[in-house]
């Protein structure tokens, strides 16, 4: 299997060096040529399937006969033995046909556990095959952060650079970075937002010699190793609704645009997915897209869901590329006029090929509080701010007889000032995090320059 930059002016190349590249040469994101099918009876055989097994039976789609079976499959077992749930994202039914699939049950609390258990292990054998060493950034607004930091920690083939900022996370994500003392493990505080962070790391990309002297990757949802671990838990949760024999609608919190793109890429490997719902929080520049056809930047707000406070959706650049019928020139247009005027108008057909898979909705301050409190009070369901925020819209477009399953991104006790704050309830930390507080912290304070940052990294990495 090859994979294609959005931007077409890079060389395709392979899962692996895909993986390793995270950013295409051309600043565009890698998807593959073509999408891979499953057949009706493929997707009735997950039934009852372990987690694993189903993940083996999709992610082999993509690596094809590039990692040996066996070798994929233990890299699979041993990420998803990082889970305390035993269906590693369960379902739970919150009321009549809406459902909510946990995605909490990893190690640092939050649905990115699912991607980067698996990333962290591909990319360490992958590196250890062709004894290379990398250095890995990422930004963060405070999930991916801790995901990626507890998944490559210690592993002597990286050294992990993650880029937040400063005072924009909530307390427990940027203690569960920052107290991560392994010394491959480096926590950067910029002075920006999460926009600031993630402008630094793709600017790093296209900054060819620094990428190249201290060979860069990545781990945000640019990277394809990302996506493709995320279109697992579609199928696991839409068979176990009695897919491929019912269609089902999803509903998932969304900032930079992965988790639902993969939504939409099982879609295209034929599970019968109806509706794909955006939910927002009032940062809600993708609904605005929707309703009016242009992508229009207009300034970020500190929201009680901090990690979707976010204005430049990476992985929406790679639902363009669909939506233009692979038209990287106009991808590649579309995404320079975004640079110089901060916004773009979606050309027609695209628009309604995109209104035609995707609906969307927000789910304001207020309302974030109030579903918080309802939730609670009607079935003692604890929500996190960004459910809630899935939860909020997804109960606008639920109530047919499709069952509507909204993503749980993350546990409640990973924001618990908000979550108490809405329902009176403080959500404890599970008992491995339960001294967190206590933990010493490392973290170095950035100024947002790019050379600052660049010359941080260079001067720690082992990979140069
Ligand atoms: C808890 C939580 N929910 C939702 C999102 C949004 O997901 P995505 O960025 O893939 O759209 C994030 C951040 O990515 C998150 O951390
Ligand atoms: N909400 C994210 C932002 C980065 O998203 P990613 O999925 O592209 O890594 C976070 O928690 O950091």
């Amino acid at each position: 299997m090859q994979f294609v930059s959005t931007r077409g002016q890079a060389p395709a190349l392979s899962f692996s060096d895909a993986v390793l590249a995270g950013l295409a040469a051309d600043g565009g994101l890698y998807v593959p040529k073509s999408w891979p099918q499953l057949t009706p009876a493929d997707i009735a055989d997950f039934a009852g399937k372990p987690y694993a097994e189903v993940a083996y039976a999709i992610i082999s789609r993509f690596t094809g006969d590039e990692i040996a079976g066996a070798t994929l499959r233990s890299i699979i077992d041993r990420a998803y033995a990082e889970f305390r749930h035993p269906s590693v994202a369960p379902l739970v039914e919150l009321e009549p046909n809406h459902f909510l699939l946990e995605m909490f049950h990893g190690p640092t609390l939050a649905f990115k556990d699912v991607a980067m258990q698996f990333l962290s292990r591909i990319m360490d054998h992958i590196l250890g095959e062709r004894g290379l060493k990398a250095s890995i950034v990422g930004a963060t607004s405070g999930d991916t952060g801790s995901a990626a930091i507890e998944a490559f920690r210690g592993r002597d083939t990286t050294d992990i650079f993650i880029l937040h900022p400063r005072g924009r996370t909530s307390e427990v994500q940027r203690r569960q970075m920052t107290t991560v003392l392994d010394s491959n493990v480096h926590n950067i505080a910029l002075e920006g937002t999460f926009d600031d962070c993630q402008d630094a790391v793709k600017a790093m990309f296209n900054h060819h010699a620094f990428r190249d002297h201290v060979r860069l990757s990545g781990v945000n949802s640019i990277n394809w190793g990302r996506i493709v671990a995320q279109i697992v838990y579609y199928f696991t949760a839409a068979v176990s609704l009695g897919a491929p024999h019912r269609v089902i609608n999803f509903t998932v919190p969304t900032g930079n645009f992965g988790d639902i793109f993969a939504g939409y890429c099982a879609k295209r490997m034929g599970l019968p997915i109806g509706q794909l719902v955006i939910a927002t929080n009032a940062n809600d520049i993708l609904r605005r897209t929707l309703e009016t056809g242009r992508y229009e930047m207009s300034g970020v707000a500190p929201t009680i869901s901090p990690s979707m406070d976010i204005q430049i959706s990476s992985n929406f650049e790679r639902l363009l590329f669909e939506a233009v019928d692979r038209d990287a020139d106009v991808v590649g247009r579309l995404m320079a006029t975004l640079k110089q005027s901060r916004g773009f108008d979606l050309p027609e057909q695209a628009l309604d090929a995109i209104r035609r898979e995707f609906a969307a909705g927000t789910t304001d301050e207020a309302k974030t509080r109030r579903t918080i409190a309802e939730t609670y009070r009607r079935g003692g369901y604890l929500l996190d701010p960004h459910t809630a925020v899935g939860v909020g819209v997804a109960r606008e477009f639920a109530g047919t007889a499709t069952p509507m399953v909204t993503l749980a991104t993350a546990h409640p006790a990973k924001f618990p000032a908000a979550v108490a704050e809405a329902s009176g309830v403080e959500p404890a930390l599970p008992a491995w995090l339960g001294d967190l507080y206590e933990r010493p912290e490392r973290v170095t304070v950035l100024a947002n320059d790019q050379q600052i940052i660049e010359d941080f990294i260079g001067s720690r990495t082992r990979a140069a």
